[in-house]
């Protein structure tokens, strides 16, 4: 089963764990880079009122790392989660999950990729509940047409610690037991990336440990590559990286060494930013 301590909370940080992202043209996909943003930017409104949510956005997310997004309220962290997972089309700029530019797929096609190469993890875990463990966690394979051997569903299942619950629906599991089902679910496709919003916002801090811990061994243990949008310095100190947003920019980022501590002085800073 996986279930990592933060070595951030154990031993002060994730010194060196990964490199940071690599310069180069950013013209070419680089194959580690499993999403990919340039330019994004998204704008709401009318042309005599806009919102820029996202105002020239340029990110890679390398494979085999956790990131987290953090920011203050409105400064864009769903809208980037939201435009690089597929499920809004930016303004302006390009996505790119696994070297395929989103821009470039129909609705069709971007449902497919999203079904085929994406996992969600939402706070809310929104599992269906007249389904099982078992039955939700198979809805992927099925909504995408292929099969679900029992054996394989059970066997993710397993691996996020719920073998004996695998009949229970989800009225019938705590909130950290559904969250296990989601992570099984978002993982089932083996999809390139996962993107996580507020993944413990509904858990209580021991729990909220083991499921981070669980996310955690994914990708250390998997090369999951990872994304989540967290208010949560706790939470974003499981990352690799941390990506400061503020009025719809990336204007600060650390590597390294990421703890709670150092998370919530940098957001205090942009919190007590003009606006
Ligand atoms: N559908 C929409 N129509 C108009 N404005 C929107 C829409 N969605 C988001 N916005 C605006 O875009 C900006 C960024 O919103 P977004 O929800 O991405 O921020 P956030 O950082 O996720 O906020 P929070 O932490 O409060 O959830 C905000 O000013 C918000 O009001």
């Amino acid at each position: 089963m996986l279930d990592h301590m933060n070595p951030a909370e154990t031993t002060g940080g994730r010194d060196g764990a990964h490199p940071a992202a690599p310069g180069g043209d950013p013209g070419q996909v680089d194959r580690e880079e499993t999403v990919r943003l340039r330019a994004v930017r998204r704008l709401y409104g009318t042309a005599a009122h806009t919102v820029r949510a996202l105002d020239g956005v340029t990110a890679s997310f390398h494979a085999g790392t956790l990131t987290a997004i953090m920011g203050p309220s409105g400064s864009g962290k769903s809208t980037l989660l939201h435009c690089a997972a597929g499920l809004d089309r930016p303004t302006g700029g390009t996505v790119a999950i696994d070297g395929t530019d989103l821009g470039s797929l129909s609705e069709n096609g971007l449902t497919l990729l999203r079904r085929e190469r994406v996992g969600f993890v939402f706070q809310a875990f929104n599992l269906v509940s007249a389904l099982t463990a078992e039955q939700n966690v198979a809805l992927p394979l099925r909504l995408a047409g292929r099969a679900a051997p029992s054996g394989l569903v059970r066997a993710a299942l397993a691996e996020v610690g719920l073998a004996d619950r695998a009949g229970h629906r989800p009225s019938g599991l705590s909130g950290g037991e559904q969250q296990r089902v989601a992570i099984a679910r978002a993982l089932i496709t083996r999809p390139a990336v996962v993107f996580a919003d507020e993944p413990t916002g509904q858990l209580d801090t021991r729990v909220s440990r083991q499921i981070l811990g669980m996310l955690r061994g994914l990708v250390d243990d998997r090369g999951q590559t990872m994304i989540m949008v967290t208010h949560d310095p706790v939470t974003a100190s499981y990352a690799d990286r941390v990506l400061f947003l503020a009025d719809g920019r990336v204007v600060d980022e650390l590597t390294g060494t990421v703890t709670a501590e150092i998370v919530a002085a940098r957001m205090a800073v942009l919190e007590a930013a003009p606006c």
